[in-house]
């Protein structure tokens, strides 16, 4: 089966794997999502057992590109991008009680679960790009961590120069340093004076500005880009598939921002992989919480917390599962996120709530939520967690009692949160040797005013990829 993309709006071209992975985001200003999921029956589930996780990785990934990446250069790229993780299984699994467990994604460089797909991104652009002889300008917006893995996958790359903007003030001071140390010279930080819907929305709007999308050979590596969910969608599988899965399904919590991890989550249950249930845990800025209760997605501005990778208004991804509540019926798409634009709200139509409410359930973590659990958990387990799992944590915890096991994604390392961990269980949780010296590493970073006009100014004066 040879997959390609289409637009969760409806009106841009569907295209195959290598020029949806360079696209990022559609020109009509939607999403790609595979046009038909490749399924895995419970056989070819049943055979992931005692696989690796790059060999889990090369059978759930495959199918998504073998019209266009060759077989030996796919596992070629997933073995390098994995070999730099910390962990032999990559994404461990840890038991926390009888029936819950926590799924360590932050084995990677920077520490946090980005590192996953984005090992993987930077090496499928550099193969493609190498293949076209052509060249790529990333660009990124980041609350925290995205960042700092697109920097650290990137970094040094012939091909392509990035820019990544981050809300200044409002990212921990170890996410920081991650994208502001590198010396690399296809680098470039930018701290933006506005929050992450602000940093998100300007990268969006430069998608849309056609004459310097073109100019610069504008790519993306925020999770609208389809590649970053494929690869996100391999530890579901591992996971599952190590606690029994497909003969016992699992039930997955999942700390939500741009709801790209989450929608991970959604495609492998429509791959095959049984998966009982699916929640979505937000800090205080709950906007999607509110969105499965109402029925209205109702923007009212961002809250700081101590965890700022997930202090989001507009979660992009959501865009993805709305597509398919609607049934894929990019006007009814359009229809919403002009309605977003405009008054920052859309209603979601009854038979599309009830699709959705049907996959997912969703839980609100207060800050005092948030230190309580932090407290506890190490109180009783000596387990330290950083704010952002601690948000998944105590909502998994709510949820009625599972027949199924409960796994919560662990999206970032604590020592990235030192403060908000030390406040909360009088632990300092330390950074790995590799990185104990970052606090003293050399910043190189601009700061901008948030204006698309002169973010634009800034990369075209900058990047190697301008036409
Ligand atoms: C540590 C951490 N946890 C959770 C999230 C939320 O993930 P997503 O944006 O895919 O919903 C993010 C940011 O994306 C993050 O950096
Ligand atoms: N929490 C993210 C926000 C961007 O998310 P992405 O998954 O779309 O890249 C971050 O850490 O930057």
């Amino acid at each position: 089966m040879s997959v390609d993309y289409i637009s969760t709006r409806g009106e841009a071209p569907a295209l195959g794997f290598s020029d949806a992975l360079l696209a990022g985001l559609a020109r009509d200003g939607g999403l790609y999502v595979p046009r038909e999921w490749p399924e895995f029956s419970r056989k070819d589930i049943r055979a992931m057992r005692g696989q690796s996780y790059q060999e889990i990785a090369y059978r759930v990934i495959s199918p998504f590109t073998e019209s266009e990446i060759g077989s030996d250069a796919l596992r070629t790229m997933i073995d390098e991008a994995y070999a730099g993780f910390r962990h032999p299984a990559v994404t461990p699994l840890v038991q926390s009680g009888p029936n819950s467990f926590v799924l360590e994604l932050f084995h990677g460089p920077t520490l946090a679960f980005k590192d996953v797909a984005m090992q993987l991104i930077a090496r499928l652009m550099d193969h493609v790009l190498a293949e076209r002889d052509a060249r790529a300008t990333i660009v990124g917006a980041t609350s925290g961590d995205t960042g700092g893995a697109a920097i650290d996958a990137f970094a040094g790359r012939d091909r392509t120069d990035i820019f990544i903007l981050f809300p200044e003030g409002r990212v921990s001071p170890v996410q920081q340093r991650q994208m502001t140390t590198s010396q690399a010279k296809n680098v470039h930080a930018l701290a933006l004076k506005g929050n992450f819907d602000d940093c998100q929305d300007i990268v969006k709007s430069m998608f849309n500005h056609a004459a310097f999308r073109d100019k610069v050979q504008l790519s993306g590596v925020n999770s609208i880009n389809w590649a970053r969910i494929m690869a996100q969608i391999v530890y579901y599988f591992t996971s599952a598939v190590a606690l029994g899965a497909p003969d016992r399904k699992v039930s997955f919590t999942v700390p939500t921002g741009n709801f790209g991890d989450i929608f991970a989550g959604y495609c492998a249950k429509r791959m095959g992989l049984p998966i009982a249930k699916l929640v979505v845990a937000t800090n205080e800025n709950d906007i999607l919480a509110r969105t499965l209760r109402t029925g209205r997605y109702e923007m009212r501005g961002v809250t700081a917390t101590t965890s700022p990778s997930m202090d989001i208004q507009i979660s992009s991804n959501f865009e993805r599962l709305l597509f398919d509540a609607c049934d894929r019926d990019g006007a009814a798409v359009r229809l919403a996120m002009s309605g977003l634009k405009q008054s920052g709200a859309f209603e979601i139509a009854e038979p599309a709530l009830k699709a959705i409410r049907k996959e997912l359930s969703a839980g609100r973590a207060s800050e005092r939520q948030v230190k309580e659990t932090i407290r506890q958990v190490q109180a009783e387990t000596g387990y330290v967690l950083d704010p952002h799992t601690a948000v998944g944590v105590f909502v998994a915890a709510k949820m009625e009692k599972p027949s199924a096991p409960m796994i919560t994604l662990s999206t970032a390392h604590p020592a990235k949160f030192p403060e908000a961990v030390k406040l909360a269980c009088g632990i300092d949780p330390a950074l790995p040797a590799w990185l104990s010296d970052l606090m003293q590493r050399e910043e190189r970073f601009n700061i901008l005013p948030s204006e698309q006009k002169m973010v634009e100014a800034h990369i075209l004066s900058h990047s190697r990829a301008v036409r």
